[in-house]
Order: structure tokens, then sequence, then C-alpha cells
């Protein structure tokens, strides 16, 4: 696996992963959270209702007790009671009158007998009207009255004269409070509403103002107590909780807080709907995923982005020690990365400057030891084919040259000749002049050899005073006339020595390399033959093999 990989994929473990499970974890908390603040939302707002409705619940009933201690209005209602005086019933009426006068949102105020007979009230009603007495409540007693445009808080209470009930009185106060609570709906969303209910005479739920869902419920539409399921049911219960999925009374699932106020026995709920929670939660977490992906595809590049910072260099490094192997020493110069990488580049350059040093010195090394190796070979050479006093090729060498030159004629045809000469009474040379001036005699007809003859003849050294010559495409007449020639130059050559100057002569055996018995051994023995024709005749001649001496040969 490659460093990049690796690092790549620690990253995404050891970063990635890690920051992705957060992040799911995150999404998780704010849904709970948002879900948690809705519900404190509610509740807040439920608590907040319940204290305001209970505030204004307490003023109405304090401006009730305000206007029954009016001493003047009772003193006059007891009178036209008894007395049916009619001036202290106009005291009363407008007693009440100035009274309803000075309040706001005061709609009437009744006056009735201890009966329940209406004596007066502030609207010109027509009389007689009775007033259902409440014989098991407690007094004072608040409840909703409505009309059909309007909704009113009525406040009763007794009127009381040295401990005795001498009548009841009634304040009807505008409900706006209520109606201004269910309409502010602000941080309920699209779904949220309020609901306010009163007892009915079975018990059941009844709505006390229009709903969002049905204009017409005020006093008209109930719930069950027995579906207890329902939020506004829980309220009249007289259960302060929080619901989750609660049927509504549209049978929509609902996030309710309720709250009951037991000293006028009213219900109420404030709701959304879950569906609506459920969307905000979801919008939320679309938000949070879309943040996600940015942070995880981020978090990746860099991830990527750091390893290939990391492991380029590496692998360009890598790279360059590769042909640094193959034999390229130039220096690595992309130093780039980290800083460690950057000192590493720098060790690494110091090495191939190095390692180009021990290899150039090692490549100069085998170079001068394989030339002195050519050099021995050659002179190795030299010296197995070449006699080492005169230069010329020696007996062995001999044998290859006319081995070769043997096929050759017999493949083109063409005649070959190969001759024996041998310096005169050489012998006498040594004796007389010693045997460096003998050696100095063979090197200089060595030369002499050379230099005279063709390019293609060869000329060997055989014996001590013994010479070879092969002469190619050469007939055995003209090679006669190249030899005498030879020869006479020979006995011309003058050799000096501290006394006297001397000359020397050779004795020439010719023969023609050819006919059936011409392999090397006889070739050189019927040129040997001829030599010593010439010697027997006298010396200093040339002499060409005839089948004669080899008869001669076996004679003698
Ligand atoms: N200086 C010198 N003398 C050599 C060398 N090789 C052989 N000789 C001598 O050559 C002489 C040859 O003598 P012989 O074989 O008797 O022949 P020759 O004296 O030339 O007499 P013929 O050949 O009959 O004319 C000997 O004295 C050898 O010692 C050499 O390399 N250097």
């Amino acid at each position: 696996m490659k460093l990049k990989h690796v690092l790549t994929l620690s990253f995404i473990f050891l970063s990635v992963l890690p920051l992705f499970l957060a992040l799911q974890y995150l999404n998780e908390y704010t849904a709970k959270q948002h879900r948690t603040q809705v519900e404190e939302k509610l509740e807040a707002l439920s608590f907040i209702a319940e204290k305001r409705i209970e505030a204004v619940i307490a003023r109405i009933i304090d401006s009730n007790a305000l206007i029954a201690s009016r001493t003047q209005m009772r003193l006059s209602l007891v009178k036209w009671l008894e007395l049916r005086d009619k001036l202290a019933l106009q005291k009363v009426t407008q007693i009440i009158k100035d009274a309803k006068g000075g309040m706001t949102r005061l709609h009437n105020i009744s006056i009735y007998d201890t009966q329940g007979n209406l004596v007066t009230s502030t609207l010109n009603q027509s009389l007689p009207t009775t007033l259902a007495l409440p014989i098991k409540k407690a007094l004072p007693l608040v409840k909703l009255n409505h009309t059909d445009e309007q909704l009113f808080v009525a406040s009763l209470n007794r009127l009381m004269l040295d401990n005795h009930v001498i009548g009841y009185i009634e304040t009807q106060f505008y409900a706006d409070f209520v109606i201004e609570l269910i309409q502010e709906r602000t941080g309920l969303g699209k779904s949220g509403e309020w609901l306010f209910a009163v007892r009915n005479q079975d018990g059941d739920a009844l709505f006390a103002v229009p709903l969002k869902y049905d204009s017409q419920a005020a006093f008209k539409r109930t719930v069950s107590k027995s579906n207890v399921q329902t939020p506004i049911t829980q309220a009249l219960m007289g259960n302060e909780v929080i619901m989750a999925h609660a049927p509504d009374y549209t049978g929509q699932a609902v996030l309710a807080s309720t709250r009951y106020l037991p000293s006028l026995d009213w219900g109420i709920v404030v709701k959304m709907n879950e569906a609506e929670i459920s969307e905000s939660i979801k919008k939320t977490s679309i938000v949070i995923y879309l943040l996600e992906g940015i942070i995880l595809v981020l978090a990746i590049a860099i991830g990527v982005s750091i390893s290939v910072y990391i492991s380029n260099p590496i692998e360009k490094l890598i790279s360059h020690t590769n042909k640094v192997a193959k034999g390229n020493f130039d220096p690595y110069t992309n130093v780039s990365g980290l800083q460690e990488v950057k000192e590493l580049s720098k060790h690494f350059n110091y090495m191939i400057s190095a390692l180009k040093d021990l290899n150039d010195n090692l490549n100069q090394k085998v170079l001068e030891r394989t030339q002195e190796l050519n050099s021995a070979n050659q002179k190795l050479k030299e010296l197995s084919i070449k006699d080492p006093l005169t230069g010329l090729f020696n007996r062995r060498h001999l044998h290859d040259v006319l081995s070769h030159e043997l096929n050759r004629s017999t493949r083109y045809k063409s005649p070959l000749t190969l001759c024996i000469m041998d310096i005169d009474h050489f012998k006498t040379v040594n004796d007389t002049w010693g045997h460096d001036k003998g050696d100095e005699v063979l090197i200089k007809m060595a030369k002499y050899l050379q230099t005279t003859l063709r390019d293609c003849d060869t000329v060997a050294r055989i014996g001590g005073e013994e010479f070879c010559i092969i002469l190619p495409s050469t007939r055995v007449s003209a090679s006669v006339g190249l030899l005498e020639r030879i020869r006479q130059d020979i006995s011309d050559i003058n050799f000096d020595t501290c006394l006297e100057q001397f000359t020397v002569t050779a004795s020439f055996g010719v023969t023609l390399c050819a006919g059936s018995k011409n392999n090397i051994d006889n070739i050189l023995k019927q040129a040997d033959l001829a030599l010593y024709k010439a010697k027997s005749k006298g010396r200093n001649r040339v002499e060409v093999y005839s089948q004669s001496d080899d008869n001669n040969s076996v004679n003698s």
C-alpha cells in the first residue's frame, strides 16, 4: 500500500469519521433541542396566559366588590325593596351608572333582589329579569357570558347590609383580553393556536372562543369529557402538562401545553401541529446535513492534500533513487514539502555526489585495469605468435597462416609457394663476432625481409638462423625471381663491427604448395629438401624442390 493511501485512510479514520459521527450526534441533539425549545415556549406562553387571565379576573372581582361596597346604594336598595320608594330606586340606578362611567371596558351592572329578580341595571333592559341564583357555588362567582357578537366576563356577588343579604350585584366586563390572547400567535408558527374552554352542563369541554379551524365554534363546539387524549379535556381535568403527539379537536397530532384555572373552572391550551414542528426540524437537519457534507468534503480534500503534500516529495525521491540506481547521478533538484523532506533531499544529494565520485573512481580504475589487461593480452598474444628476438611470426603461427593460405589457394585455385631461407655459416658469425652480433644479424635480416616482401606475404623465424616465407598467388618461377633478388640484397648488406665490416649469404629452398600431398608437414619437408639441395650445391643459392629430391634424401 502506498504512503499517500495510508495517510489518506488514517486521516479519514482519525479525523473525518469522528467528525462525521460528531455531526450526526449534533444533528440529533439539535432536533431534540429544537423540540425541547418548542415545548418550553408553549409551556411559558401558557403560563403567562394563565397569570394574565388570573390578574384580569382578580381586577374584575375587585371592581365588583368596589361597587358593591357603596353604602348609599345598599341603603337606597333596602329602601326601595321595603318601601318601594321610587326615589330610592332612582338613586340606586344613578349610583351604578356613575360607577359604570368611571370604569373602562365595563358593559353592564345589574342589581338583583334576594329572590334573583332584577331590580335595576345600567342598560335599558325590559324588566323583570330573573337571576338563576347559584346555590351550590361559592360567591363571588365569575363566568363567561356571550351574545352573538360579544364575549363577556360576568362577576356575581352578594350585597350585604348589617350582615344580611339584601340582594346581588352582577358586573359584566368585555372579555377583550381573552380575544386578544387567542389572536396573539407570535412564535406559534402557521399551525399554532390557543384553545379556551369552559365546562358545559354535561361536563364536556365547551369552546368559548372562535377556533382557527372552526370560526363558529364559540359556545357551540364541544369535546367529550371521555376523550381524555385531547389536550383541552386534560386541561379541564386540571392537568397542567406538556402533551406530545396528542390528537386535537380536528384529530391532528399536536404538541400542546395545558393550563387550568381552578377558581374559574376554565381550561386553556396552546398547541402547535406536530407536522409543522417536524418540518421545521427537518429544515434545520437539511442545513446541518448540507453543512456536514461540505465539512466532510473539505476534510477529505484537506486530508488528501496533506497526504499528497507529504507523500509526493517522498515518491519523487524514490523515483530519483531509481534513476541513481540506474547510473544517473544528476542531483535531486525538486526539493519541496516538509522540512524533514528538504533535509532528506539535502543529504540525498550529498549521497548522490559521494556515489558519483565513487562510481567515477571505480570506472576510472576499471578502465585502467581493462587497458592494462588488454595490453597484457595483446602482449601475451604477440608472445604466443611472435619470435621475441626479431618480432617475426614464430613456427606455431606459421602453421596457422600456412593452413589458412592453403585453404584459400585450394578454393581459388591460385598458386602458393613456400620458401625456407637459412643464413650460411652462421655459426662462424657467432664464433667470430660474438652471439650479440649474431643476434644483430638476425634482427637486421628480419627487418629487411619485412620491408622487402608484400603485405600479403608472410615471413616467420622457424629456427636459429632459419626463416620461412609464404608467397600467396605466386608461381614458382616468380618466386625464384623474387628470392634471387632477396639473396642478392642479403649478400650486399654490410654488418659493422669495431674492427671491420662483414657480409653474410643465405640459401633458399622453394616448393610449390600443390598436389595431393600438400599438407603442412610435407610442404615444409619439401622446402627443407630444396634448402638442403642449395646448401649441398655450395650455398648462397635458390633451389626449387623436385620429386627427385625425395629419392636423394632417402639415399643420403
Ligand atoms: N646469435 C645467435 N646464434 C644462433 C641463434 N640460434 C642459433 N644460433 C646459432 O646458429 C648456428 C647454426 O649453426 P649451424 O647449424 O652449424 O649452421 P651454419 O653454421 O650456419 O652452417 P650452414 O647452415 O651449414 O651453412 C649455431 O652456432 C647456433 O648456436 C640465435 O638466436 N642467435
